[in-house]
Parts: structure tokens; sequence; C-alpha cells
């Protein structure tokens, strides 16, 4: 049999599938639970024996017959006993069991993703550093905050992508809490993070921003406490060669804050409520069972209907999807397919012609009048930490084209509630919706002749709080000769 091949997990892609972690994470508690049980059982066996013996084994000859018989037995047989116990490994399926959930475990790829997770939700949304650590966002207290090793492996990464002043506000924050618990120095060190890191890394933004001789006498002042530490001694050199030198600082990046945080944060509209009404007319079946329709834009065309899948379909239409959620790709220039760190979802297709299905696809095209044979199945979407999908549009351009039918119009059918971030967002239209879970967003891509509208780009925010699905529907030119014409009556 050949070698099985081990998927990435892409914890950090989806919400919905780290719960597999909170299992694998179960299972280590209970490893290392059995495993100090059966160390402690022998501590204690061999404590005991030492405790009892201990009064007899005086190094001197022994001169009565008692204690030589003794000294025989207990060498003869306690021996014995003891090299037997010693060669048993009562822990072994402990070792098994914990080598075989190795593969499970989240790989340093993993800890980027959520990490770059975290730091678009600060970004995107301005979220102070010390209140992130704090576990308070957009001022919402969570029950939840990041001790000074997370904050320092925050900071380190920030570090490579050259983040110097959020890296050293993440510092910082890291090494307050570090101070605050100075007790548990021992437990940091033996978690590969003694304090020293934190000078060392404070060193480095202070040498990369330009603020050298600060950087200098924290250098020195750590060397006095750990002499022992070469890196400290390193940094140390390395900073004085810059010093001589004088090495540019680095240039701080300027990311501007636009219409993209703003509409992120608080929900956009450009003009107005235009109309809410119910839609009555798209369809024969909607005068019986009319939508209720927000009309957002008029040009280009964008509608949120409200109310229209059950919590019950939404249940059945989540249940069919978990199973096969995989790292959402993207088409790149050649036509390949790849996976995109500007689209951190995971998703699926729902292929099955089930009554559900046909239900949700009727729906569709009571939604939009449009005729819904030639459409991409539905795809059905979790995102995950800070998850997002960058700005794009879902027309084709016309070197992508090929024999394609391009895409007409989108509907996006929100399946569930998000409680924080996660709106989707027309930055050209200065327009965002936050998702309710049973409403869908129905936008047309394509202006009157047919070309590409530009002022369609949108993206999805990244998720701040809760697990965000939704139902996509890309639907297509090709089936609409008949209908198309009616369009700009609807
Ligand atoms: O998740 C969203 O809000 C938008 C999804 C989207 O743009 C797409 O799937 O094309
Ligand atoms: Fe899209």
């Amino acid at each position: 049999h050949g070698k099985t091949k081990i998927l990435r997990n892409n914890y950090a892609i989806s919400i919905h599938d780290m719960v597999k972690l909170i299992d694998y994470e179960h299972q280590l508690l209970d490893i290392l639970q059995n495993f100090t049980n059966a160390l402690q059982q022998r501590v204690d066996a061999i404590e005991y024996y030492l405790y009892t013996t201990d009064y007899e084994a005086e190094k001197k000859l022994p001169d009565d017959p008692i204690k030589s018989f003794r000294i025989i037995r207990r060498l003869h047989s306690d021996y014995l006993n003891w090299k037997w116990l010693m060669e048993q490994q009562p822990w072994e399926p402990l070792v098994k069991h914990i080598i075989a959930i190795a593969p499970h475990m989240p790989t340093l790829k993993d800890i980027e993703e959520a990490f770059n997770g975290l730091r678009l939700i600060q970004w995107t949304y301005s979220l102070p550093t010390a209140q992130m650590a704090e576990g308070v966002l957009q001022n919402i207290h969570h029950n939840t905050s990041l001790d000074a090793m997370q904050c320092l492996t925050i900071a380190r990464h920030l570090v490579k992508l050259k983040e110097f002043i959020r890296a050293k506000e993440w510092l910082m924050v890291g090494l307050q809490m570090h101070e605050a618990d100075e007790d548990n120095e021992v437990f940091y060190s033996q978690l590969g993070m003694p304090l020293s890191d934190f000078y060392e890394l404070f060193a480095e933004i202070h040498d990369e921003l330009g603020t050298r001789y600060l950087a200098m006498s924290e250098l020195r002042l750590a060397i006095k406490n750990w002499p022992e530490r070469v890196s400290l001694q390193r940094a140390l050199s390395r900073l004085k060669v810059n010093i001589r030198i004088g090495k540019e600082p680095a240039k701080a990046k300027e990311k501007s804050e636009g219409v993209y945080n703003k509409c992120c944060s608080t929900e956009c509209r450009p003009s107005a409520k235009l109309h809410c009404l119910y839609n009555t007319t798209a369809s024969y079946f909607l005068r019986l069972a009319p939508l209720k329709m927000e009309l957002l834009s008029l040009d280009p065309y964008m509608v949120l209907f409200h109310d229209v899948v059950s919590d019950k379909d939404i249940t059945s239409i989540r249940n069919l999807a978990k199973g096969g959620l995989v790292r959402a790709v993207t088409v790149t220039k050649d036509g390949s397919y790849e996976e995109d760190p500007a689209r951190t979802t995971k998703g699926t297709w729902l292929v099955e012609n089930s009554k559900l299905i046909q239900r949700l696809s009727q729906l569709a095209q009571d939604m939009t009048n449009l005729d819904i044979r030639d459409a991409d199945p539905f795809q059905v979407l979790n995102y995950g930490i800070g998850g997002y999908y960058g700005t794009h549009f879902d027309f084709l351009a016309d070197t992508e084209m090929g024999n394609f039918s391009n895409r007409i119009a989108t509907a996006v059918f929100y399946l569930s509630d998000v409680p924080q971030g996660g709106a989707t967002i027309f930055p050209k239209l200065g327009l965002s919706v936050f998702p309710k879970k049973g409403s869908a967003l129905l936008w047309y891509n394509l202006d009157h002749k047919g070309d590409g509208d530009n002022r369609t780009a949108h993206s999805a925010c990244p998720t701040i709080v809760g697990s965000r699905w939704v139902m996509t529907k890309w639907i297509n030119e090709r089936e609409q000769l008949f209908r198309r014409p009616c369009l700009t009556t609807l």
C-alpha cells in the first residue's frame, strides 16, 4: 500500500471545521492525564520502597545473619522486580495515541493564517491593541484574552511582515503582562519564551524603527540579567554595527483607511432608503406569496430580500455542506486554480437534485425572474478566523470568457447571523449589507449592454465574531434571451 497523503486541515479557514480541534484538544488532555496517573503510581511505589529500605541500607558490613539474609533476598528478588518494572512501559498506548493525532495538529501555516485573521480584524476595524489583548472587540467584552506569550508570538509575526509599529504595540502589551506575572518565569522559560526573548525582540524592533540608543540601553540591562544568553550579545553587536554605518530605519508602511474600513464597520447606504416593498410581479408565484424586498440601488440594480429562507431549510443546507467543506480557490491568470490568501473561506457545491435544492432554485428564480437552468449549482461557504473575500468581480473579464457564459447576476443567501463583522460591501457604491440569517442579497453584474459593470466590485469583510455561513448562486447570461428585455421593468 502507498503512503497516505496528509491533506492540510486548513483549520483557520473555516470556523466550522475548528470543531475538530476541540475534540483533539480533549484527547490530548486525556492522554496527559493518563500519563501522569501512570507515572504517579510508579513514583509512589518507588518512593515507598526507598523509604522502607533506607534505614537498613547503611554502608556497613552486615554482621548479623538476619541482616545478611535480608540484603541477599532484597538484591535477588527485589532487584528482579524493579528491573522488570522499569522495563515495562505502561504508557506505550498513550505514546501511540499521541503519535496518531500528530497529522491532525495545526501546522505553522495554520498559526500564520490564524494570526493573519487577527491582524486583518485589527486593521479593518481599527481595534486598539491593548483592548484586543483583553478580549474587547469593538467595545464589546468577550470572555477571552491573550497572554504574554501569545502577544509575543503576534509581535514576532508582525516583525516578519515588517509592520514594526504594530509589532511594538503588541510587544509592549506582552511585556506588561509578563512583568505582572513574574512568578511564572520558570513556566514561560519551559515553554520556550523566557523574558529575555521579549527584550531581544524589543531591540530588533527599535533597531528597525531607528530608535537604536533606546534599544541599546535595554539590551545592556538584559545582558546584565541574563549573561548566558548569546543571542542577546549577538543582538547588541548587530545594533552597534547599524549605529556605526547609520543604517536607514525601515519605512513605515502606510495603509490609509477609507470607505472599506468605514463600511465594514457600520452599515453604509448611499441614499436614504429607496423602497421597501412586496415583490409580487417577478413571477406568477409571487402574486400568491410575495417576497419582502428592499431596493438598495437602482443602477446597478441591487435588492435585499428579507426572510426568504426558513431556519429549518438553513439547518438542512448547512448539514448537507458540513462534510464537504474544502478551502475555496480562485482562478489564476493561466486558468489554474489556486489557494488565495485573499479568500479565507471553505466551500462546497450542492450538486444533488433533492426536493430542497429544487425549492431553493425556484426561490432564486422567483427572486430574479431569471432562468437558472444554466446557472452554477449553489455554493455554500463557511468563513474562517477573520475570514474574508477580498474585493473582486463575479463577472468574467473578456479574456477569461472563452466559451463560458458570463455571470449576469449573483444571489448571496445569508445562512447565519454574524454577531460582529462580516458585511458584504460594495466599496465603489459606498454600500454595505450586514448578514441576517434568512435574508438574501441580489445584484446584477452586467450593465444593459451586457458588459461587466465595474461598480459591482465587492468583498466580504472579515468576520470578527461568529461562524459566517452564506450560500451563493452565480446566474449565467446564456439562458436569459427572452427574459432579459424585461429587466428594465423590474
Ligand atoms: O460572502 C459574501 O458576502 C460574498 C461572497 C461572494 O462575493 C462570492 O461568493 O462571490
Ligand atoms: Fe462575489
